[in-house]
């Protein structure tokens, strides 16, 4: 995974990464990137294999994305704060069953611990045979209407689909394969990290049960719904989908979070 930090202000409280769905890249959080860095924050926002920056072919396993994770996490030499929005949360969860000690808590927005099985099949073969058929600009104009409830703005837009277009065919289907193969719903008793499950209430691609399934199997979480949005909560509803997360992350860290306000310099 490649790594940035988003433009540094208050760059030395606690470390949140924020882990970005199936064909977007890191600029899906650039909202709550500056919001979290502005309330002191180190941010960090990688990309996974085969999207935005990552030019690597594509993930083979969950394993694959727990290493290069491992990387991150550890190269900051201190447990972090986790979120991930669909499959970025498919690879939070999967990243602290296996480091629990690394995560300080965990944010899984818009996701899922497992499939059905027959479900699963069904999205990889709809999706192989989209992307084998027409390619990824063809694709990514299908996902954005098939995903956005709420109408973005034209450039948010356009640099959303362009996204999705630039992920390659290959690394798009390894992703969406091990993302949707994921079963890790018998192990959601294992997390012992304070956790926020957030879903947009409009979101029909992991809709509210498979957050409820989250809720239910991790002791102690919290479940909060963000209205209208849809799958791309943080996208679609900025404004609550940010304060959910400010709110949720202020609890849980070491330093004090600065409240919302006008960014200060370095
Ligand atoms: O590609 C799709 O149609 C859906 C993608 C999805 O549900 C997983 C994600 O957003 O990470």
């Amino acid at each position: 995974m490649t790594a940035t930090v988003a433009q540094g202000v208050h760059a030395s409280g606690d470390t949140v990464v924020l882990l970005h769905s199936l064909g977007t890249d890191q600029s899906l959080w650039d909202a709550q990137a500056v919001a979290l860095a502005d309330a002191g924050y180190r941010v960090l926002t990688p990309e996974s294999r085969g999207h935005g920056g990552n030019a690597d072919p594509g993930p083979t396993n969950l394993g694959d994305w727990i290493a290069d994770l491992h990387e991150v996490v550890t190269a900051t030499n201190d447990p972090v704060h986790l979120a991930g929005l669909s499959m970025g949360g498919v690879q939070a969860l999967a990243y602290t069953l296996t480091h629990p000690e690394e995560v300080r808590s965990l944010v899984l927005a818009d996701t899922f611990a497992a499939l059905d099985a027959t479900s699963a099949e069904t999205k990889i073969d709809g999706i192989r045979a989209a992307v084998t058929a027409h390619g990824m600009t063809a694709y990514a104009r299908t996902y954005l209407d098939e995903t956005l409830t709420v109408a973005l703005d034209a450039d948010r837009r356009d640099r959303l689909r362009a996204s999705i277009a630039g992920v390659s065919a290959a690394a798009y289907l390894s992703s969406a394969e091990v993302c949707f193969r994921a079963t890790l719903a018998d192990r959601l008793g294992e997390v012992r990290a304070p956790t926020l499950v957030l879903v947009g209430g409009d979101d029909h691609k992991t809709p509210l049960p498979l957050s409820e399934t989250l809720h239910r199997g991790i002791a102690g979480s919290r479940l909060t719904t963000v209205p209208g949005a849809g799958h791309l909560a943080n996208l679609e509803a900025p404004e609550a989908f940010t304060d959910a997360l400010l709110g949720f992350l202020a609890e849980q860290s070491t330093h004090t979070a600065v409240g919302r306000g006008p960014r200060r310099p370095c």
